[in-house]
């Protein structure tokens, strides 16, 4: 999957400028930059949620629409809502109803996903009452009962403590799809990634494996991110 020359703005001001980005065909892959930087709005047009204004989002060399994109990416969005009325296993049913399964297939591929992220027992829960740890594997399972191809993960573990991220690491460890993470920060999330592309101004300053990213970086702001990385790295040793 590509995105080819994508420009994106709102109003005057550009998001994304002329983005050529080709993501890895597996593994999973961190998308790093500051608050800002373009993170999010990448996300949404890899999962169809919005066009780009210039440019194409391409799937085996050929322009995908929204359409395709929004049936073959599933997206976990920052912020994951607990929806009334409906307990843990209802809302992943809904959200895997709503892209297209049948009310029973919806049904069975809720109680997969909440298996895979380990909530099993929470499955009869009112989500309001969830820690926001357990909320966020909610919004994974949502993401995973979707019949995609890939995911994309946007600041997963922003804001979780440090139980809660190792125990969101663990989940995403055991994913068998291709998956981009976003974030802005690195702790232990660069530990789960095969390669790393680094956003800034709404271009790519780094695009490559992990262990070039942490050996050398470019320019100054990658190279701090490096160190941080490394500092985070050698830390949890
Ligand atoms: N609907 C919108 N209207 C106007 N500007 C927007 C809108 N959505 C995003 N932006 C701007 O686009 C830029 C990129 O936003 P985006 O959410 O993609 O960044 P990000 O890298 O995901 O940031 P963060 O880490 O803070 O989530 C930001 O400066 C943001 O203010």
């Amino acid at each position: 999957m590509t995105l080819h020359s994508v420009t994106f703005q709102r109003g005057r001001r550009v998001i994304l400028d002329d983005l050529t980005w080709s993501l890895p065909a597996t593994g999973r892959t961190l998308l790093l930059g500051r608050n800002g930087a373009g993170k999010t709005t990448t996300l949404r047009l890899l999962s169809g949620a919005i066009a780009p204004k210039r440019g194409t989002v391409k799937i085996d060399g050929h322009d995908a629409g929204p359409k395709e994109l929004r049936r073959r990416v599933a997206m976990m969005p920052q912020h994951i809502s607990s929806m009334p009325r409906l307990n843990v296993v209802e809302q992943v049913a809904f959200a895997a109803w709503l892209s297209g399964r049948s009310e029973s297939s919806a049904r069975s591929a809720a109680v997969k996903a909440i298996a895979q992220v380990d909530l099993s027992e929470k499955g009869q829960m009112d989500p309001a009452r969830l820690s926001g740890g357990e909320l966020r594997r909610v919004g994974l399972a949502e993401a995973l009962a979707r019949p995609s191809e890939l995911l994309l993960l946007d600041e997963p573990t922003a804001g979780l403590d440090p139980t809660q991220r190792a125990r969101f690491r663990d989940v995403v460890l055991s994913l068998d799809r291709p998956t981009v993470i976003s974030t802005h920060q690195l702790d232990d999330v660069d530990q789960l990634v095969a390669s790393v592309v680094v956003l800034d101004g709404g271009r790519i300053v780094f695009d490559g494996p992990v262990d070039d990213f942490l050996r050398r970086g470019q320019g100054p702001d990658v190279a701090r991110m490096a160190e941080s990385a490394f500092t985070s790295l050698t830390s949890t040793l």
